[in-house]
């Protein structure tokens, strides 16, 4: 499988493959990677896939995109990421060894997709245990080492470290945005005293943190001469991974492949849903995805109205779902890609305002008025929203979900009259409600339970440096320490 770069310039003479990118991150001309056409799933294919297991199911899937690392290793990978060992934090009553299960709050029409059940309680961990061993098995390969630089809202940093964590060749350097993050997040990234981890709290919000991991990638000569590759779903390696459990979760809440299921994805930076998106081009029967926001509202406004304003930094909100304080959405352009044909002239030319601090506007576009061929829904969620949604699924299902989960329930039950009758809406459990205690004591008057393993973290030692927003401090600080 060859590579194409939403710009237009993937940066070799011949297509790149995917281990380049997997180190590459970012293209050079500061677009986003993608396969040069998504593979189609024949309905054969579908029909073996549906008994396999995660890891069974991730090779059939990655083997599609992956075509530079040979059958046997890319197999071994996969079976060794995808255990229930790694996905040890099952809800109660669901499979052990599942790795996603879904979990009916009304059997067959609404149920969760369990994503967070990884080492960080986030569906972060999905992908990130796979880019672990994924970088270790490349780097060893080649004789490489690499100088992560990644941004974090609150769950990529954590999900990256402990997958990073003591990997030989890999040091990882994550931005987070200073004080924004819960006290139960903080403690899982800041903790870490590893010699390969770096915290670097940024006096601002996750977008400038976005923002410098993008400037820093786009300084071709620090790249190469620092060695410095991305973990965030900038990079494809992400967003391939995260295709398998729409897949997966297609088998568990349908008996046939004639049935259609609905996807109810609590987004931000866009990665999840793209990789939904992904899932539906290559023949999945998806009837429809929808998007859910916080307040900061940026994607739910695009598709209903075709304008796409990121927001500035002082405008974007504080949320009690913080990992979703997102304004300007990065993989938003892998889509965009898409929607215009693949068009990268286009797409640099959209971009071309972005990058400058403007919107764009495609409303009156041949282009957005075939949007609905796409499936997407979408809506927004409030705090007041948020406690509401915790309140009623714990008090109707006897279910505790996260405040972002809570976002995509509420919006699932919202926009329930466009997915057609009769279609389970799966809606994924982005994370665990420790994550947010304060805002689950709020909603319910009651504590979150917290896995064994990860008692008492917040008063560990935490290891963090604070800086401003400044991508040439960022570069210092990476030079010093390697
Ligand atoms: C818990 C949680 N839910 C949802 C999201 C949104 O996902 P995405 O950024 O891929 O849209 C994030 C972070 O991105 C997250 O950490
Ligand atoms: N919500 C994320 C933000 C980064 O998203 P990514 O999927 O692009 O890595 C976080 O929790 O850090």
């Amino acid at each position: 499988m060859k590579y194409i770069s939403t710009r237009g310039h993937a940066g070799q003479s011949a297509k790149p493959e995917f281990c380049d990118i997997l180190l590459g991150g970012l293209a050079p001309d500061g677009g986003l990677y993608l396969p040069e056409s998504y593979p189609q799933v024949t309905r054969a294919e579908l029909d073996a896939w549906r008994g396999l297991s995660y890891a069974e199911l991730a090779f059939a899937i990655l083997s599609k995109f992956i075509t530079d690392i040979p059958p046997a290793d890319l197999k071994a990978i996969c079976d060794k990421t995808y255990t229930a060992e790694v996905y040890r934090h099952v809800r109660e009553g669901d499979e052990a060894g599942d790795i996603t299960p879904v979990h009916w709050l009304e059997q067959g029409r609404l149920g969760l997709l369990e994503l967070s059940n990884g080492p960080t309680l986030a569906f972060k961990d999905m992908a990130m245990q796979l880019l672990g061993n994924l970088f270790e098995y490349v780097l060893a390969r080649r004789g490489e080492t690499i100088n992560i630089l990644g941004a974090t809202s609150g769950d990529t940093g954590s999900a990256a470290e402990y997958a990073m964590r003591g990997k030989h060749g890999v040091r990882v350097f994550m931005l987070s945005p200073h004080g924004l993050m819960s006290p139960f997040q903080r403690a899982q990234m800041y903790s870490l005293q590893d010699d390969n981890i770096f915290n670097i709290a940024v006096t601002g919000m996750f977008d400038d943190a976005q923002d410098i991991v993008k400037a820093v990638s786009n300084d071709h000569a620090f790249k190469a001469a620092n060695k410095i590759g991305a973990v965030n779903s900038i990079n494809w390696a992400r967003v391939a991974a995260q295709i398998v459990y729409y897949f997966k979760g297609y088998f568990a809440a349908t008996k046939s492949n004639d049935e259609q299921v609905a996807f109810c994805v609590p987004s931000g930076n866009f990665g999840n849903i793209c990789a939904g998106h992904i899932a539906r081009q290559m023949g999945l029967p998806v009837a429809k995805l929808i998007l859910a926001t916080n307040e900061n509202d940026v994607l739910d406004e695009f598709f209903r109205s075709g304008v796409y304003r990121p927001r500035k930094a002082a405008e974007t909100r504080v949320t009690s779902s913080p990992s979703m304080d997102i304004s300007k959405a990065s993989n938003f352009e892998r889509f965009v890609f898409d929607l215009v044909g693949r068009d990268p002239r286009k797409v640099a030319a959209l971009w071309a305002e972005v990058d400058a601090g403007r919107a764009f506007d495609l409303s009156t576009s041949s282009e957005f008025a075939r949007i609905a061929d796409f499936g997407f829904v979408s809506g927004a969620s409030s705090h007041a929203d948020r406690l509401a949604t915790i309140r009623k699924v714990f008090e109707q299902y006897g279910v505790m979900i996260d405040t972002h989960t809570a976002d995509g329930v509420k919006v699932a039950w919202e926009r329930a009259a466009e997915v057609p009758a009769g279609v389970p809406v799966l809606v994924l459990e982005t994370a665990l409600p420790v994550k947010f205690a304060d805002t689950i004591v709020e909603a319910l008057g009651r504590e979150p339970g917290r896995p064994a393993d990860l008692e008492g973290i917040e008063k560990l030692p935490q290891r963090v440096e604070v800086m401003a927003p400044d991508a040439e401090a960022v570069k210092r600080f990476i030079v010093e320490r390697i």
